[in-house]
Order: C-alpha cells, then sequence, then structure tokens
C-alpha cells in the first residue's frame, strides 16, 4: 500500500518568502522551517540572496559598504538582479523536484513593490506564495542577531573582524531602514502572510489558506532561540534486549534496573537546575521502570512507544529473516519507508512524532526515556540526519544523551553510564547484533556536532 505523506496527498509548490531587516533571524527562521519540514519528508530548500549579491557585487566591482551607504544612490540595478537570479534559481529548483517541495527565499524583501513582484512571479508559474516578516524592535534581539549573522550569513563568512561585521550590518540596516515597508493586512491585504513581531512575541496572520501553511506557522509559533538542553536516554537493558527479540513490553533486565538506579546520580551530577526537570517516557513498562527512581514530575507519551513491529513483534531478527525472508530483506534496503506488516514504519514513527517536536522547540529541562528507533527519529530532527541514515544510526542502550540546542546548530554529549548491556545494532544485511560501525553516523548530517563521551563509574 502507498505511504501517505504530508507531500503525496496535498501536491505542493510553495514558496516561503521571507522578509525583514538585516539581524531579524530571518536565516535562523528559514534553516529551521528547512529542517522540520525535510524532516517531514517534504523536499524543502533555501535559497540565500546573499550568495546572489556578493556574485553581483564582484561583477559591477562593488563592495558591500558601498551599496549600502545611506549617503549613496540606490544602485538598484545590482539588487534586482539579485531578486532575479534568486527566483530564477527557485523556480528552476521546482521543475527539477518534479513540482513539489517548498522553497524558502531567504532574503530582505523590503518593499512593496519587491513583494509584489515576486509574488506575480511566482503566481504566474502556479506557485503558492506566504510572506514571512520578521519584524522587531527588540534592540536586545536585534544586538545578539548582529554578532550571530557572521555565522549565518555568507555575506560576512570572511569579515576581518566581529567589530567589522558589526559596521557593515549597522550600515546595512540603515540603507534598509529608509525604504522598509512593513506587512500590513491594509496596505497589502492580497497576500497570504504571517507576521512575527519581535521573534513570536506576537503573531499576526493573513490568508493562512492551506494546511501546510497552517502547519508552518505554528511550527514558528513554538520556536524559541534560547540556548537550552534536552536529555534522552534509551531505557535500560530489557528481558527482550537480552534475548534479542523485537518489540514487546518486557521488564527490565538486572542490568536494567541497575541503570535506572545509576540514572538518578547522572541526573544530579550533570543536569543542570534539574530541580526543574520533567521527565517524559513511553507508555511501556521497560521506560517507566527505567524512570522510576527520579523524583521528578513524569509525562507519558503514546507518541513515545516504540516502532510497531507488527506481526514480528516479540521474534529475534533470526527468526525474521528463517519466518520473513523478503520482508527482511525488503527492510535493509529500504529501512525508513519499509513498514512491518500490521505495523509501523520510521516514516510512520516520524508522522505520531511530530507533536513532541513542537513540545520539545516549545521546552527546555526534558529528560525523554524511549526507545531505539524513536530516538533515531528525535535525533534526526535535532541534528539534521537525512532519512536514510537516519534508521541505522546507533543509539547505545545506558547512555544519557544531551543535546544542546543553540540558535544555529546543536551540540552532543554522551554520558556511558558504566553499567554493561548487550548490543541492540543490526548491521545492514545480516541478522546478527553487535557493535555498530556506524558509530560516526551519529554525527553526520549535524548543523554543529561534537561528541563528547564521558563515562561515569
Ligand atoms: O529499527 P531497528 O534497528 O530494528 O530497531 C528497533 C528495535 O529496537 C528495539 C530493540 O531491539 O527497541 P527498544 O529495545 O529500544 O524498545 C526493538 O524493540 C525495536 O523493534
Amino acid at each position: 500500500m502507498p505511504i501517505t505523506t504530508l507531500a503525496d496527498s496535498n501536491p505542493i509548490k510553495l514558496c516561503v518568502v521571507i522578509v525583514g531587516l538585516p539581524a531579524r533571524g530571518k536565516s535562523f527562521i528559514s534553516q529551521k522551517i528547512v529542517r522540520y519540514l525535510s524532516w517531514l519528508s517534504i523536499p524543502t530548500k533555501s535559497f540565500n540572496c546573499s550568495t546572489n549579491l556578493i556574485q553581483q557585487l564582484k561583477e559591477s566591482n562593488t563592495t558591500a559598504n558601498q551599496l549600502f551607504n545611506k549617503e549613496n544612490t540606490p544602485n538598484h540595478e545590482i539588487l534586482n538582479k539579485t531578486r532575479q537570479l534568486t527566483l530564477d534559481q527557485i523556480l528552476k529548483w521546482f521543475t527539477e523536484i518534479d513540482n513539489c517541495g517548498v522553497a524558502i527565499y531567504d532574503g530582505i524583501n523590503a518593499t512593496k513593490f519587491e513583494r509584489d513582484h515576486i509574488n506575480k512571479t511566482l503566481s504566474d508559474n502556479n506557485i503558492n506564495t506566504v510572506f514571512l516578516e520578521s519584524y522587531c524592535d527588540d534592540q536586545s534581539i536585534i544586538d545578539v542577531n548582529i554578532t550571530d549573522i557572521e555565522s549565518t550569513s555568507p555575506e560576512y563568512f570572511n569579515s576581518v573582524s566581529l567589530q567589522d561585521t558589526i559596521n557593515s550590518v549597522s550600515n546595512k540596516i540603515q540603507f534598509y531602514d529608509n525604504v522598509y515597508e512593513t506587512l500590513t493586512a491594509s496596505e497589502e491585504s492580497n497576500l497570504s502572510f504571517i507576521k512575527l513581531i519581535n521573534f513570536s512575541s506576537q503573531i499576526i496572520l493573513n490568508h493562512i489558506d492551506s494546511y501546510l501553511k497552517s502547519r508552518i506557522v505554528y511550527y514558528i509559533m513554538n520556536l524559541h532561540v534560547k540556548n537550552r538542553y534536552i536529555w534522552l536516554s534509551r531505557h535500560g537493558e530489557s528481558q527482550y534486549n537480552l534475548e534479542g527479540k523485537i518489540g514487546g513490553d518486557a521488564a527490565l533486565s538486572e542490568r536494567g534496573i541497575k541503570y535506572s538506579h545509576k540514572l538518578v546520580e547522572i541526573v544530579d551530577k550533570y543536569i543542570p537546575n534539574h530541580d526543574r526537570l520533567e521527565v517524559w517516557t513511553s507508555t511501556l513498562k521497560r521506560t517507566q521502570q527505567t524512570a522510576k527512581y527520579l523524583p521528578f514530575p513524569k509525562k507519558q507519551w503514546k507518541a513515545l512507544d516504540e516502532l510497531d513491529a507488527g506481526s514480528c513483534d516479540g521474534l529475534t531478527y533470526d527468526e525474521i529473516a528463517e519466518k520473513f525472508p523478503e520482508d527482511f530483506k525488503a527492510r535493509d534496503d529500504n529501512k525508513f519507508e519499509y513498514r512491518y506488516p500490521g505495523g509501523e514504519s520510521y516514516r510512520d514513527v516520524i508522522t505520531r512524532l511530530e507533536p513532541i517536536i513542537m513540545a520539545l522547540e516549545n521546552q527546555e529541562n526534558v529528560l525523554v526515556i524511549t526507545h531505539q528507533a524513536v530516538l533515531r527519529c528525535i535525533y534526526a530532527y535535532f541534528m539534521n540526519v537525512h532519512q536514510e541514515e537516519s534508521p541505522w544510526m546507533s543509539i547505545p542502550l545506558h547512555t544519557l544523551i544531551r543535546l544542546e540546542i543553540k540558535a544555529y546548530g546543536t551540540e552532543v554529549t554522551r554520558i556511558k553510564a558504566d553499567i554493561p548491556a548487550v548490543s541492540t545494532y543490526k548491521e545492514k544485511g545480516t541478522s546478527k547484533l553487535g557493535e555498530s560501525n556506524n558509530s560516526l553516523n551519529i554525527m553526520s548530517g549535524s548543523v554543529i556536532s561534537g561528541i563528547t563521551d564521558k563515562i561515569v563509574n
């Protein structure tokens, strides 16, 4: 049976056109939307105008400081060409991806005239548009964004110094301030738009006329830029893990119980402000037993239950290979899409995890105790891991994973409890369990990643 995704059920050709003065977190928002929609398997790509601007500046022998000097007459030719190039790239991309996907036009798009032109060009090409303005007059947010901009905008990658960047960005802000027209429903009533005021402290919506647009609205409403930690752990080793069986609702093994005690110490030692910690588990016994001794508020989520192995539930991989050889091969061939008979695929798990991701985007001080497949999916979202790789990542037992979420990336630290456990990792092409050769996979695709292993005796 074909798998229905948001993309399949609803052919999409949407362009999210970002609007906002420099240092308003536009690239941050663009990157987050790319990550979220890609995780949901919707082809999504951000087109950053800055790259085209750099090219135009080079070709016309002009520097950014000359272009954005408010004393000079604005060089419309460079700005118009930059816009046209970006639009051309977007149109080309839509034809390459079979016309189904979401493009993000990451630019300043400061005036009604420009927005009108963009809207018309896209709609002439049957592309639906939503403008997304990041309006910000809170100087403290702008200041933080200015210092972050070096790592996000290609325009400043080669800056001589931070001060140099700050000066250039300030010039650019002043230049655009003179012409900038914020989005209003009275002036641009025909446009579909989302206006974020001071990040998401206030949101104004106009003509949000599709399911996908409303999903994007809901997602960005949950975003915040504050650095924070999210803590992840698998349950302790279970009886089924010992026997090499998958699924089920087994209790913890003796070593698993040891881990549940050890976790209290680890949390105490490594989780700052743990007095405010909240522990989330699945509805299955092994995660709840792992959380048992943690003296914090607990929430059970059905959405955190392990991938449903359907008619293979309770079998070992050897037994599956013997009883259902075709299924065994099909899963190895495409582990992300493969759905167990009467059960789930990784793609299905991602769909049901969406509310968890929304909640995690909105929260800090959460420890999620869940299962191998579910953790791979959550990890893939935060570390931007491609869907083909994510089902093959190694997420060992008896290890606490710390995700340090920063505005422009996530860093990982693994804290291993020194309590042995079996490996539940099955390499492609075999039914045997063993240590993963793929441990590096855990790092791939991440925006920023650094794994520091800590072993706690
Ligand atoms: O997708 P694969 O690699 O089979 O991993 C998922 C499997 O991991 C297991 C252990 O083998 O999860 P867990 O013990 O974390 O609940 C199975 O129950 C589950 O089917």
